[in-house]
């Protein structure tokens, strides 16, 4: 069945986004809203790019998108780069040639979902547990699109009681886990090293490292220091934080899909 829904209703003004030009469609699930986010930024991929490739239920959307635009002739010449080793096999299934930063070290465009936005844009990564690579690719990119829905979308990001990811590596975990909870002890912060490896074991990256979840009751307040002390630790690899990395964000919501730029998307 068709969708009951304006894909005209594209707005990047916050004061039209606040004016729905349409009465509400009937309910979408949160599903079908990822895949609208996901394919209003296939939009920008064009033929000869190299393309970061996302990680998640978001993001696959975007790369079953870039599939089909490929098997149809309506892109040519598209290099992607995956951001995980799921991502790889899907798009290898859709016979998407790929590469690496090494041979490509310049990215055009990658596209890829969140855990978490603010209105400066600033996210989180990573509960699927693919940050590093995310992190490495989507930093190396001339343009990254985030694709959302609108539950995604916060005040502070890493305040909402679920995790802030952290990925470790597996040497002394406990002992990392606990350096983490006391540097982040004055957010009411619980590290927890995250489960769902084989027989209960803990998870393991396609990087062969471990993850540890930062629960945290506070905001963080001033991100970039946050970020450096994380950093600076021992044993951390890297954390789910993209702080000023993303240049547009799409959100889908029920009223219709916004599109927010950097540097005009606050407040
Ligand atoms: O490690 C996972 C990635 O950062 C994902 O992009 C992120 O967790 C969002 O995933 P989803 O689109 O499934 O909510």
């Amino acid at each position: 069945m068709a969708l009951a829904y304006d894909p005209l209703f594209i707005t990047s003004d916050k004061s039209a986004m606040d004016v729905p030009s349409t009465p509400p469609p009937m309910m979408l699930t949160q599903d079908e809203l990822k895949r609208i986010a996901a394919h209003k930024a296939v939009d920008f991929v064009e033929s000869g790019m190299v393309l970061g490739l996302g990680t998640g239920s978001t993001a696959k959307h975007a790369v079953a998108r870039i599939g089909e635009l490929l098997r149809q002739g309506k892109l040519e010449n598209i290099v992607g780069i995956p951001t995980s080793k799921k991502t790889q096999e899907q798009a290898l299934s859709l016979g998407i040639p790929l590469s690496d930063l090494d041979a490509h070290p310049v990215i055009d465009l990658s596209i890829d979902g969140a855990d978490e936005v603010d209105p400066h844009l600033n996210l989180v990564k990573g509960r699927g547990g693919s940050l590093l690579r995310e992190k490495m690719i989507e930093g190396a990119s001339k343009k990254f699109v985030v694709i959302v829905d609108e539950s995604k979308m916060v005040k502070h990001i890493g305040g909402s009681k679920l995790a802030l990811p952290v990925e470790i590596v597996p040497f002394c975990c406990k002992f990392t886990a606990e350096k983490l909870r006391e540097l982040m002890e004055g957010y009411g912060c619980e590290a927890k090293l995250r489960l769902g490896g084989e027989k209960g074991k803990a998870f393991v990256t396609d990087n062969g490292n471990y993850i540890v979840d930062m629960y945290l009751e506070k905001d963080m307040g001033d991100l970039g220091a946050v970020s450096d002390a994380i950093l600076r630790l021992p044993g951390v690899v890297e954390h789910g934080m993209f702080l000023d990395m993303a240049s547009t964000v799409i959100v889908a919501g029920e009223l219709g899909v916004k599109i927010k730029n950097k540097h005009s998307s606050c407040c």
